[in-house]
């Protein structure tokens, strides 16, 4: 699951201070505010996942992300499988090999289709340049496998997932459990060095810690700011016991990104 919580909502208090209160000066409760801002967050999730349909082609072999956007394209898609296109699909994740099997997907592997033409999946930031923080859900390490395998990666999001610079959404570090203190140092040490630092905090899942579909866990590394995010990759993978972590630099080709005022489609340069 993505962290998909409702942003925290200022409201104008009684005494016309901006603040927290529990009823807004037109009567709506916080509650119902937050649950509007939810219901949009929604709709332009499935608006970016329907504009993405827009580039699935009969017979594609197709690389399918995980999370709650990832979602509404895969019931999207599965309205299209169900009206007679032909897709291949590989999953990012065992939810969503679950998901589309649910909907009547036809699934492959990548022992059995390694190349892709197109990856959809959604992303937790996306810069102007394009490059991602992904792995909010857990899935970075299957994500960034099948989008490497992939002809092009179309990332799918609602505006509030677009910022200048990366690094507000804590860092996924996918890393072995064998030596989880060493490894822990070590990507603290490599973050001190480029000026990074912050919380590297063990996520909790169901399961206590979460454990990802390898049987990894999940250290997220709540910088701040990564102003240079190609040096932290490099210093993040020369760490043995990182597995992989939640940058994902030069890989996307389109982003579709639904906003306030309508879709935006973003093309990389490269
Ligand atoms: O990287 C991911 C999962 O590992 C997701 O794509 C990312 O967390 C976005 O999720 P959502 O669409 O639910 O906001």
């Amino acid at each position: 699951m993505g962290w998909v919580m409702p942003p925290a909502i200022a409201l104008a208090g009684e005494d016309g201070k901006c603040g927290f209160a529990r009823v807004a000066k037109d009567g709506r409760s916080a509650a119902t505010i937050n649950q509007n801002l939810l219901m949009d967050a929604t709709n332009r999730k499935i608006e970016a996942a329907r504009a993405a349909l827009a580039y699935v082609e009969n017979g594609m072999r197709l690389g399918i992300g995980t999370g709650s956007t990832a979602e509404e394209f895969v019931k999207l898609l599965a309205e299209k499988v169900a009206d007679g296109l032909k897709v291949t699909g590989v999953p990012t994740s065992e939810r969503t090999a679950r998901l589309c099997m649910e909907l009547g997907i036809k699934l492959s592997s990548l022992e059995e289709t390694p190349v892709l033409d197109l990856a959809i999946d959604g992303a937790d930031e996306i810069d102007p340049a394009l490059d991602l923080i992904k792995g909010g859900g857990g899935a970075l390490l299957r994500e960034k496998i099948v989008a490497t395998a992939a002809k092009r990666l179309i990332i799918i999001a609602d505006g509030s997932k677009k910022v200048d610079c990366l690094g507000a959404f804590p860092l996924p570090i996918e890393v072995n459990r064998y030596g989880l203190e060493v490894t822990r140092l070590a990507i603290r040490r490599a973050a001190e060095t480029l000026g990074l630092q912050g919380e590297l905090t063990l996520r909790s899942g169901r399961d206590e810690p979460f454990v990802t579909d390898g049987g990894h866990l999940i250290l997220d590394a709540s910088f701040g700011r990564i102003p240079d995010s190609r040096a932290l990759s490099a210093a993040l993978v020369a760490i043995p016991g990182v597995v992989e972590h939640g940058l994902f630099l030069g890989l996307t080709t389109i982003a579709i990104i639904a906003g306030e005022d309508g879709i935006d489609v973003m093309q990389s340069a490269g």
